[in-house]
């Protein structure tokens, strides 16, 4: 199901201020999509409108073209999986992956076998006859999706789906979740703020701040070109450098310089990966290395310039102890530039 919102805007209810300011967007059929953005941004609001659980206060929704603005969530036949499972306690896992069926008074034969299908699918057959507490929160997940997806939804949408696991179990559920999506097609938004999460099994992620799209692209496409310095501070562990153009200009080519302050460019962002170590006092900065961080294959340095800058630079032979005077650079294809504005600047002959 394509799902589309033009110039939707959300004010709740006796608040003065919006939420959602004209939000347009597409997402595709079957497709995977992430909103992704800190708390307070409009995320869950965003997922309770394509749910029709609330109505905008402006613009119009559609669904494969159909317009569902004033539609509730049962008209809309959207499948919901939130944060703390919402199973039925009393009834097994087999009643609770059938109950919306039983709902729609599809007959028992049918029900049970749409019913074990869909555990099979999200892969608990094995507990079919359990309490949803004789389960780990895994495995009470697994029966919320199967139930979701048992009424054959137009769209799957889900809350913070993962935020009550453990570090591990998210990160097998997360697959699990991509897996069962592609299994089915079934076009589906997942609301995280967790971009590890959103990066990894999604088609497309919707970065919002402040009830505004940020940007809504592929996640290499949002790393590697991310359209302002909001997404490029918020993408990426650990998160981009950041300097002003006045604190490295004078490492930088002088027709570079030139050229960034006709763009008005205010801020240079540098990944901690794209640092290489350099001759001292070569590169772009020179500092103290204040920490050194060895956890397996990650490596993370933090040197801190003579006035009092701290950069991170990441995965680089460590060569040096704390203490030592180093110096770092970058290909100038790999800085990014931000305006006073915070808008990335693409410098045509920077390379
Ligand atoms: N029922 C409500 N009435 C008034 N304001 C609300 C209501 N629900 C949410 N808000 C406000 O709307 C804004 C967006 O909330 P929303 O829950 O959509 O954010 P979120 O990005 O999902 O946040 P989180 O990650 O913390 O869940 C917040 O400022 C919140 O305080």
């Amino acid at each position: 199901m394509e799902v589309q919102f033009n110039d939707v805007s959300m004010t709740y209810d006796g608040s003065s201020r919006t939420v959602l300011n004209d939000m347009s967007f597409t997402i595709e059929d079957h497709s995977l999509v992430s909103i992704l953005g800190p708390s307070g941004c409009g995320k869950s609001t965003t997922l309770m409108l394509i749910s029709g659980l609330l109505f905008p206060s402006g613009g119009k929704i559609t669904f494969n073209d159909r317009d569902v603005t004033r539609l509730d969530a049962v008209s809309r036949k959207v499948g919901m999986v939130f944060q703390n499972y919402a199973l039925y306690p009393h009834l097994s896992v087999i009643d609770n992956i059938a109950f919306p069926l039983k709902m729609a008074k599809v007959s028992k034969k049918e029900r049970m076998e749409t019913a074990r299908e869909f555990a099979d699918l999200v892969q608990i057959s094995d507990h079919l006859n359990k309490k949803p507490n004789q389960l780990s929160g895994g495995q009470q997940q697994r029966v919320a999706i199967a139930r979701a997806l048992a009424k054959k939804p137009s769209i799957l949408l889900m809350d913070e789906p993962l935020s009550n696991l453990d570090a591990k179990l998210r990160t097998v559920m997360r697959e699990e979740i991509r897996r069962i999506q592609q299994q089915t097609g079934v076009t589906t938004v997942f609301v995280t703020h967790d971009q590890a999460e959103a990066l990894s099994i999604s088609d497309k992620v919707m970065v919002l701040d402040q009830g505004v799209i940020q940007q809504s692209s592929t996640p290499m496409d949002l790393y590697e070109n991310p359209q302002n310095l909001f997404v490029a501070k918020f993408l990426g562990s650990p998160s981009i450098n950041t300097f002003s153009l006045d604190q490295i200009a004078d490492a930088l080519p002088e027709r570079l310089v030139a050229q960034l302050k006709k763009k008005d460019v205010e801020t240079i962002g540098i990944r901690p990966e794209s640092l290489t170590q350099t001759e001292p006092g070569a590169g772009l900065f020179t500092g103290e290395v204040t920490h050194i961080e060895i956890v397996g294959k990650e490596r993370t340095v933090k040197v801190k310039t003579a006035d009092g800058t701290e950069v991170i630079i990441a995965d680089i032979p460590v060569v040096f102890d704390v203490g030592d005077q180093v110096s770092f650079g970058s290909k100038p294809a790999s800085l990014f530039y931000f305006d006073s504005e915070g808008i990335r600047m693409v410098i045509s002959d920077a390379e």
